[in-house]
């Protein structure tokens, strides 16, 4: 309770006690986070941990038990209801419209909003896309489909990101233009969910880390805290430390 007897304000998102369970295998157990706005919240972990089932979690993509809150209201349980409640997504597969120009790609998700020209334009450049607008997604390299992504993920203003890998894939110019970008959009107050590979790019973009193997956290903290966990270099390196 704070001084005042106000209501301490939730969190962005909030992760209590989930799990999911594919048949008789439960890939998360128990997992709790939660995600301030303006914070860059990481989750990392060997393959197999349960990353990515997590992160499906919290998007409605599969069945999970425990509970998500999102500004202290349920999530919703189905991923259409998910643009309702502020929270855009990337997903590894990029899930964008081949087929469609850059530019239509990003016009998608904002319907029939009178600035949503202007909303394009003003992402296509910052994410250095705007000379590519015109052109089918289907006809561009990796690199630049991966700033459509997140262009399109930021173009509706979320007030939740999450992103799955937003690294992969990426050489180091690309990886720091994206990681620029992410943090701007923190700093604007978006509350950002990453699940990510590259170890290496998420002690330098995340505020805090959950660390999972097998389906459960066994360390969090700053970078620096979760670099030097024993538990930590022995799930990576399945070894005990000394
Ligand atoms: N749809 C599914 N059906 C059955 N088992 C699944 C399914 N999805 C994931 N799993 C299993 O759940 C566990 C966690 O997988 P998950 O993909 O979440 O891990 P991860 O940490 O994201 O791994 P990676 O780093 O390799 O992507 C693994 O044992 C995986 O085989």
């Amino acid at each position: 309770m704070t001084d005042d007897n106000s209501t301490p304000s939730s969190p962005r998102l909030e992760v209590r006690d989930l799990t999911v369970a594919f048949g008789g295998l439960t890939a998360v157990a128990g997992v709790s986070f939660d995600v301030e706005p303006g914070e860059i919240v990481a989750l990392i972990g060997p393959n197999g941990a349960g990353k990515t089932t997590v992160f499906n979690a919290v998007c409605a993509l599969v069945r999970r038990r425990g509970s998500v809150s999102i500004d202290g209201e349920p999530a919703p349980t189905r991923p259409s209801g998910l643009v309702g409640h502020g929270v855009s997504r990337t997903l590894q597969g990029l899930g964008l419209f081949s087929g469609l120009t850059v530019r239509e790609n990003l016009l998608v998700p904002l319907a029939s909003r009178a600035d949503r020209e202007a909303l394009v334009d003003r992402e296509l450049s910052r994410l250095g896309v705007a000379h590519v607008a015109h052109a089918p997604v289907g006809a561009l390299p990796y690199p630049e489909r991966k700033r459509v992504a997140l262009a399109r993920a930021l173009v509706v203003q979320p007030r939740l990101l999450l992103l799955d890998e937003p690294a992969g894939g990426l050489g180091s110019e690309d990886i720091a233009a994206l990681g620029a970008v992410i943090r701007e959009s923190a700093q604007a107050g978006c509350a950002v969910l990453l699940v990510e590979h590259h170890v290496d790019f998420v002690m330098s973009i995340a505020d805090r880390i959950v660390v999972l193997d097998f389906g459960q956290v066994i360390a969090r903290g700053t970078p620096d805290q979760v670099r030097d966990d024993p538990r930590v270099e022995e799930a990576y390196l399945g070894v005990k430390a000394a």
